[in-house]
């Protein structure tokens, strides 16, 4: 990784709009003496434009809050705004529609469409959601990304970070209110993972992109704006503007 110790989001903007809400949030996974607390009344806001990283130890909720948050988990109670619609309220259908028109979704495991090229699979989304995705919008993410030698690739012709490129221009496609990643780097190394980290932290900056990021690297934690840090399903802290050693001691701590 060739960052340093420096924190390389720009100056603070001024507040912008709410995009997504939490409010109260609870889940329970089973009931009777196998329930499981995953979340006990987690609260936050996530605004137009501003990079959130997750972090917590192990079992502390993280991917719970992030699938809670993004509608693909239900809740036990409280809800979650996007814009001014409490998805929690919603039906399955309208929930679905949601999801694939104002959300988009980078996971761990690029889940890409193995027989489609780089270029179809992009496009895949684009085209079962709202259409909006028009020409120019495809060819700047294509090129910002660097994908453009790929496009006529399938997934197995790449390595990993640039299938993970695909996923984030496909997430993107359709100008999504709110990026979620969950581990997006979990499975690149430091150089490939830096490439789609830097590549988030400018859409971040140059299309008002809001990206709410679980992660385990404080390497990765220290491209956002802030970091929240979980703790057996509660917030338990909050760092604005993290460098790598703030969030790295911040773990200690919580882990110590
Ligand atoms: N589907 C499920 N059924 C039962 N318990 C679950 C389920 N999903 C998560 N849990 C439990 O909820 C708690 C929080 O899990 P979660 O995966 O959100 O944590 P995490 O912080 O993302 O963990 P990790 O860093 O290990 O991925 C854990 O105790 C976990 O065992």
């Amino acid at each position: 990784m060739t960052q340093t110790t420096a924190s390389p989001h720009s100056a603070p903007a001024a507040p912008t709009e709410r995009v997504a809400v939490a409010i109260d949030l609870v889940k329970s996974y089973g009931s009777g003496d196998g329930a499981v607390t995953a979340l006990r009344g987690v609260a936050a806001e996530f605004r137009r434009g501003q990079f959130t990283a997750i972090m917590g130890p192990s079992g502390s909720g993280k991917s719970t809050f992030l699938h809670c948050l993004a509608g693909l988990d239900t809740v036990t109670s409280g809800s979650v705004l996007i814009g001014d619609v409490d998805i929690t309220r919603l039906s399955r259908t309208r929930l679905t529609k949601l999801r694939r028109d104002r959300l988009g979704f980078v996971f761990q495991s690029f889940n890409l469409l193995p027989m489609l090229t780089a270029e179809e699979n992009i496009r895949l989304t684009g085209r079962l959601a709202a259409r909006r995705a028009d020409r120019q919008w495809f060819d700047t993410i294509v090129d910002s990304l660097g994908l453009r030698p790929r496009l006529g690739h399938r997934p197995a012709e790449m390595s990993g970070g640039q299938q993970q490129r695909v996923a984030v221009a496909r997430a993107l496609l359709t100008r999504p209110e709110v990026l979620f990643a969950d581990e997006p780097t979990g499975n690149l190394d430091s150089r490939s993972g830096a490439e789609v980290l830097g590549f988030l932290r400018r859409a971040v900056d140059a299309y008002r992109q809001t990206v709410i990021m679980v992660t385990h690297d404080p390497v990765a934690a220290s491209y956002a704006d802030r970091v929240l840090f979980l703790a057996d399903g509660r917030i338990v802290d909050e760092l604005h503007a993290p460098t790598i050693d703030d969030v790295h001691a911040r773990m200690r701590r919580m882990e110590g």
